[in-house]
């Protein structure tokens, strides 16, 4: 006797257009063992070739500059696709990578919970080297110094910490015509919250960050500090000779404020795949703000990070 045929569960094909490095941190086998069993087969796309010479995706994911999409042709693909899901637009993606841009959005969002609030450090941006100088003067110092553009290189990664007048004077020699942001520091207790967004799946985390630095230890600092990626470890991984042990007693904030800033950026940003800096300033525990905010960043760091992106890109093919 013949058995009745199983309804098939429909399988997804979702193309992933990354660059090596990013592949080999997200892409992990078992990534790929958890999507396969959840019937999504991600697919490599290769950036050398245009889209349309490589087959039908119900979706494509990606992190790219402007310089790989010529080569990929989207336009042309989606004239002949027009179903797949590209997720997310690459014009919309621009807005992340300039920090002004990035944190326009928080200027318009109206989000709070009983007492708490969420905005932005006040910061501007330097366009002329000349006038560094005078326009760190309309800023508190410590300041920091961050590249305006964020291209995906190391160098818009390099920032600066600024503790006086002096400090600000050698970046203005030492910068070779690139835009800089100024941004006032807030002393917020060494943690950072990283929001991780991937379309209504929202979850933080803490990570350690530069320590705070109080009015009498500012007076002892002079000129400028240079650093990088101080968020790219978890707590645990503070170094031994921190006297302070802040990071496991800090708060992370709470859910529903976060929850409220994901579908607070999502919405007002039109993206999905983001994860948002945020800190709490020390001398006024109901205000939070956000410094950052970073397209398709690092979600492995996420603990159970495959159900995470699974779960987010089944609910995106099966509402296309
Ligand atoms: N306004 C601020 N006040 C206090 N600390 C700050 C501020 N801005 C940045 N920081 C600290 O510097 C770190 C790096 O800053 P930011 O996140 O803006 O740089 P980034 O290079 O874009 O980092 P990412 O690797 O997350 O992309 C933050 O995680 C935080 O520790
Ligand atoms: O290096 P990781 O994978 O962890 O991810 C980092 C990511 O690097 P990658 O996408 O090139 O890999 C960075 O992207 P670019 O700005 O340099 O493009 C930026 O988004 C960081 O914030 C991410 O760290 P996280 O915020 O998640 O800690
Ligand atoms: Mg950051
Ligand atoms: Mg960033």
């Amino acid at each position: 006797m013949s058995q009745p045929e199983q309804p098939q569960t429909p399988r997804y094909c979702i193309g992933y257009a990354l660059h090596p490095q990013k592949i080999q941190n997200l892409i992990q086998p078992s990534l790929l063992n958890y999507t396969k069993k959840h019937g999504i087969d991600l697919v490599h796309i290769d950036l050398t070739i245009p889209l349309i010479k490589q087959g039908s995706f119900h979706c494509i994911i990606h992190k790219l500059h402007s310089q790989d999409w010529n080569k990929l042709r989207l336009d042309e693909y989606l004239a002949k696709y027009q179903n797949t899901l590209i997720m997310d637009h690459p014009d919309l993606v621009e807005q992340l990578h300039n920090r002004v841009s990035m944190l326009e959005p928080m200027t318009h969002l109206q989000i709070s919970l009983g007492n708490y609030t969420v905005g932005v450090p006040k910061q501007l941006v330097v366009d002329d080297n000349n006038a560094m100088e005078e326009m760190g003067f309309s800023l508190r110092f410590p300041i920091i110094a961050k590249p305006l553009f964020v291209d995906g290189t190391a160098s818009s990664h390099e920032l600066c910490l600024i503790f006086d007048r002096e400090g600000l004077r050698t970046l203005n020699n030492q910068n070779n015509n690139s835009r800089i942001v100024l941004q006032e520091f807030v002393n917020h207790g060494g943690v950072v919250f990283k929001v991780y967004v991937a379309g209504e799946h929202v979850r933080c985390v803490k990570r350690r960050s530069l320590l705070d630095i109080s009015e009498g230890k500012l007076r002892t600092l002079k000129g400028l500090v240079k650093f990088s990626q101080i968020s790219n470890s978890t707590v645990e991984e503070r170094s031994e000779n921190m006297t302070e042990i802040v990071t496991e007693k800090a708060e992370v904030p709470p859910e529903e404020l976060v929850m409220e800033l994901g579908r607070g950026l999502r919405e007002a940003m039109g993206l999905n795949l983001f994860n948002v800096d945020v800190i709490r300033d020390a001398k006024d525990y109901n205000k939070y703000l956000v410094i950052d905010i970073n397209y398709f960043p690092g979600y492995t760091k996420l603990p159970c990070y495959e159900p995470f992106i699974t779960d987010f890109l089944l609910d995106s093919v099966r509402n296309n």
